[in-house]
């Protein structure tokens, strides 16, 4: 693992590093904050799942997540969206390929080789976190925003017992009902759509539900309301008597301005989860 850069932050440490993925068959690149309690002994992780046309870089530098994160004692993890590089499979659309990994292990070509997000997040990355820094494995919790969004809460649903709580931020509620979705479960996993299920939050909602707390912000002046549909996650989550919170905020849009207004909630949600306060 090479390190690409450490700075002071909050009294802990805001790095960046490379390495090279199994999972994804090339280098990846994240970033991890780590708060100043790491160095008295292992602390655990919030997970920020970034959206489209991302990299590890955007929430880094522009959600507001690490002054939360030290008064708290929690690290940050922030995962690339894809696999990158020039050997990386890639379409013109923003929407798909490189930067637009949808947290899914691909099946189809010509994404199979290197699109396995779900393995690099859910797997491969913990381990070497686990190896490499003072975090506490035990205790995880989970966010996203948009496309990361919707990564969170599958992710959390869909590895039961991981994460003590999740959320998300504006996340693609329905995919498989959605453009931001059909296209891309469609190129990734084939045309069978009862296997896009596993990665739809709003049917894993209706069907399982996640054992701990959830919340939810959505700005009511969001460009991508009708490709986010989030009245129906909430819908699915006041059906399933989902412990959590659904929250449209009154007049804020889809960018990091509403990201970072809200995160100081979100990790003190999560640091609640994990009997910090
Ligand atoms: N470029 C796309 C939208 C992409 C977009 O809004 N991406 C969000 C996540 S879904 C984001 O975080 N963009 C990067 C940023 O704001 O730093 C479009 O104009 O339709």
């Amino acid at each position: 693992m090479q390190t690409l850069s450490e700075n002071r932050c909050f009294g802990g440490m805001q790095g960046v590093y490379k390495h090279g993925s199994n999972a994804c068959e090339c280098d990846m690149t994240f970033g991890l904050y780590l708060p100043p309690q790491a160095a008295l002994g292992p602390v655990p992780i919030l997970w920020y799942l970034s959206g489209l046309t991302c990299t590890h870089e955007n929430a880094m530098v522009k959600a507001g997540v690490q002054a939360h994160a030290a008064a708290h004692g929690m690290a940050v993890v922030f995962p690339d969206t894809s696999p990158r590089g020039d050997g990386v499979t890639d379409d013109e659309a923003y929407d798909l390929g490189q930067g637009a990994g949808f947290y899914v292990n691909a099946t189809q070509e010509p994404w199979a080789p290197n699109f396995s997000m779900w393995d690099y997040v859910a797997n491969e990355l913990p381990l070497l976190l686990e190896a490499h820094f003072p975090v506490d494995a035990a205790r995880q919790t989970i966010t996203g925003h948009s496309m990361g969004g919707h990564g969170a809460l599958t992710l959390a649903m869909g590895l039961p017992g991981r994460f003590a709580s999740a959320s998300a931020f504006a996340p693609i509620a329905n995919p498989s009902a959605s453009d931001w979705g059909r296209k891309q479960l469609a190129a990734y996993l084939g045309p069978d759509e009862s296997v896009w299920a596993d990665h739809d939050s709003t049917i894993l909602m209706r069907t399982k539900g996640f054992d701990g707390p959830v919340l939810v912000d959505q700005g009511s002046e969001d460009q991508f309301l009708d490709l986010l549909k989030p009245q129906v996650l909430a819908e699915a989550m006041a059906a399933r008597r989902q412990e959590g919170s659904f929250r449209m905020q009154k007049g804020y849009d889809h960018s990091y301005f509403f990201v970072s207004s809200f995160m100081g909630d979100h990790v003190a949600f999560h640091a609640r989860a994990l009997g910090l306060s």
